[in-house]
């Protein structure tokens, strides 16, 4: 009940944007539905006024007085009420879509814009499939919920509640005829669509398994096909497919018999109408020919009577998806975004140190991470992160550019805390390079210029120089105009992290921050990267985060991290003569060099 307040208040939010179009869509339910609930009287009229005109003419007495005009009348009002409906219907959908079309685009550019906004902790702790299918399959569900089911909810108990009014309004007894099966087929209706439900949700549930296992798979494939157990992993797929063929059956087997029963109970109401008009006839309580006049309209009238219940509860399983997927949205909306302090200090640059002052911090409140970690590295100077790993040089990384918050100590430029800087400014200095850089489709060009569109080419290439990259750049057909993305790229993982460093060393941060790339990577480019590493350090207060102790020998200052304690620090000389931590490292990490 709680999710479906909230997916009120979710359309409600989007919906008062288009008031005016809102309105019209009311003004044309309330219209066609009395169009369409009075269409029935007039076909009534004629068939009374087409009754009448058949008995006087039938009678030599009042043969003469007979004519059409009566029926004529009645027909035309009938066609002019039929047609009418139409229009209403047709125009009320052109609006239903358009609001409905517009909504679901003003969500997704909503939507899209918050994740801009928010704090890395959501993306770290939600997996980019879960991300996405907000963007997918909750939005179309509502979408497709908008343009059929929600306006539709709403017209169609429109259309039972005039219908209930006019039949009131036209014969008393024959209404009270007509809606006395209601209870029956609500009960019909609820049982129905319950079980529907149970085997739709079910359905969902399995091919979420199924999706989730092809997921693991595809990205497992290398072992898969390394172990040969491409057989198990059929069976085990067909296992799970069997399981989404079971529930999509069973629910569609539900939902089909809802159609059937529905125009079956309609039927049968039909002949109980006509069975009592016809008795009313018979004992003379009307006129034959209005007799006839009431029966084909509440024929009519019974008919219309059962359309929505049936478009209401088969439209159900849409509106639920809708409901979900609206509950899931407004999640994310309530997401926190980053926080930048009102009038924040603006970080110009670094003139003297970058400071961790005893910082303690935990992704989660009951489990702490970092406990009092300080590290000091003045201007100009090269700190390395050292330790095994979970030891936390990530962690350090993270809260050096405040993607997470300490929760005691402080992250400190010249001693400013970074929870009272800009976040803009802070971020506009320091340079993060990944270890696993990632590609943006476009050019190679606008992947190098995408931390300063305005770089001229001159600066482009004495970037891709100074990273080692211009070569192999100049190598491919199109050279920085060849079209790249992440997940088709002629980039090897230690060629994307050099164009990583290539963006990094043309934004020209204060402060770089380096995850060394070293998984994957050939000697050649190791020796690259390394060459690359020296060109965007130099001279540049830098953290380094590095797995291959040979190539921080040279650092300013060496940290070594073990279960997010410093427990070591020095220069590499220093560290060495310690006997240590770090120079047992040092010695076996030698042996295999
Ligand atoms: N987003 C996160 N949420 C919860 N815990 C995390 C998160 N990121 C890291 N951790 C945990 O924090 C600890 C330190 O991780 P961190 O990534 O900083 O280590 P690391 O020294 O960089 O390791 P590696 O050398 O393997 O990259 C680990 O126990 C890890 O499981």
């Amino acid at each position: 009940m709680k999710d479906f307040w909230q997916a009120i208040k979710f359309f409600a939010h989007y919906f008062k944007r288009y008031k005016f179009g809102m309105f019209l869509v009311g003004f044309f339910i309330i219209l066609s539905t009395y169009l369409q609930v009075k269409a029935p009287v007039y076909m009534g009229k004629a068939i009374q006024e087409m009754g009448n005109y058949i008995f006087l003419k039938l009678n030599p007495m009042t043969a003469a007085t007979a004519n059409l005009d009566k029926f004529h009348h009645a027909l035309g009002m009938m066609l002019l009420f039929v047609v009418s409906t139409a229009g209403a219907m047709l125009i009320m959908g052109v609006l239903q879509s358009i609001i409905s079309a517009n909504s679901v685009n003003d969500m997704r550019t909503g939507l899209f814009a918050k994740l801009q906004r928010m704090t890395i902790r959501y993306f770290d702790e939600h997996q980019d499939g879960e991300i996405l299918a907000r963007f997918t399959s909750d939005l179309d569900n509502i979408f497709n919920a908008m343009n059929q089911a929600i306006f539709q909810l709403f017209s169609q108990i429109a259309l039972m509640v005039g219908i209930i009014m006019m039949m009131f309004q036209q014969n008393v007894k024959m209404a009270w005829i007509t809606i006395a099966s209601t209870p029956l087929a609500l009960l019909i209706a609820v049982v129905v669509v319950m079980q529907a439900k149970k085997y739709v949700d079910l359905q969902q549930k399995e091919v979420g398994h199924l999706n989730g296992y092809i997921n693991e798979q595809i990205n497992g494939e290398r072992v898969i096909i390394t172990n040969g157990l491409q057989s198990k992993s059929i069976n085990q797929f067909v296992k799970h497919n069997e399981q989404v063929r079971s529930a999509t059956y069973k629910g569609q087997v539900w939902s089909g018999i809802l159609f059937p029963l529905m125009s079956g109970m309609s039927l049968i109401n039909t002949a109980i109408v006509i069975f009592f008009g016809g008795s009313m006839a018979l004992n003379g309580d009307l006129s034959r020919s209005a007799a006839l006049g009431l029966i084909v309209m509440f024929m009519s009238f019974s008919q219309q009577y059962y359309q929505p219940i049936t478009n209401i509860t088969s439209t159900y399983n849409m509106l639920q998806l809708a409901v979900t997927g609206a509950h899931r949205l407004s999640e994310v909306f309530a997401q926190d975004d980053e926080i930048s302090p009102a009038n924040g200090q603006q970080l110009t640059g670094i003139k003297n140190e970058v400071t961790l002052e005893d910082v303690h911090f935990g992704y989660k409140q009951d489990k702490e991470i970092l406990h009092g970690v300080s590290i000091d590295v003045q201007k100009g100077q090269m700190v390395a992160l050292v330790g095994p790993t979970g030891s936390g040089k990530t962690t350090v990384m993270n809260l050096l550019n405040r993607f997470y918050d300490v929760t005691s100590g402080a992250v400190k430029f010249d001693g400013v805390d970074v929870r009272e800087m800009d976040l803009q400014s802070l971020r506009d200095h320091v340079g993060i390079v990944l270890q696993d850089s990632v590609l943006f489709s476009g050019t190679v060009r606008d992947n190098i210029v995408f931390g300063k569109p305005d770089a001229t080419d001159e600066e482009v290439t004495s970037a891709a120089q100074q990273a080692n990259i211009h070569d192999f750049i100049m190598s491919l057909p199109d050279g920085y105009q060849t079209h790249v993305d992440d997940e088709n790229s002629v980039f090897s993982t230690g060629q994307k992290q050099l164009l990583s460093i290539a963006r990094t060393i043309l934004t020209n941060p204060d402060l770089l921050i380096l995850d060394e790339a070293t998984s994957n990577v050939d000697t050649v480019t190791e020796a690259k990267i390394q060459k690359a590493m020296e060109a965007v350090i130099s001279g540049r207060t830098s953290f380094v985060i590095a797995h291959r102790l040979k190539t921080i020998l040279s650092a300013d200052k060496i940290v070594v991290l073990k279960d997010g304690n410093v427990i070591e620090q020095g220069t590499h000389t220093e560290l060495l003569s310690e006997q240590g931590f770090y120079a047992n490292l040092y010695t076996s990490q030698m042996v295999f060099e």
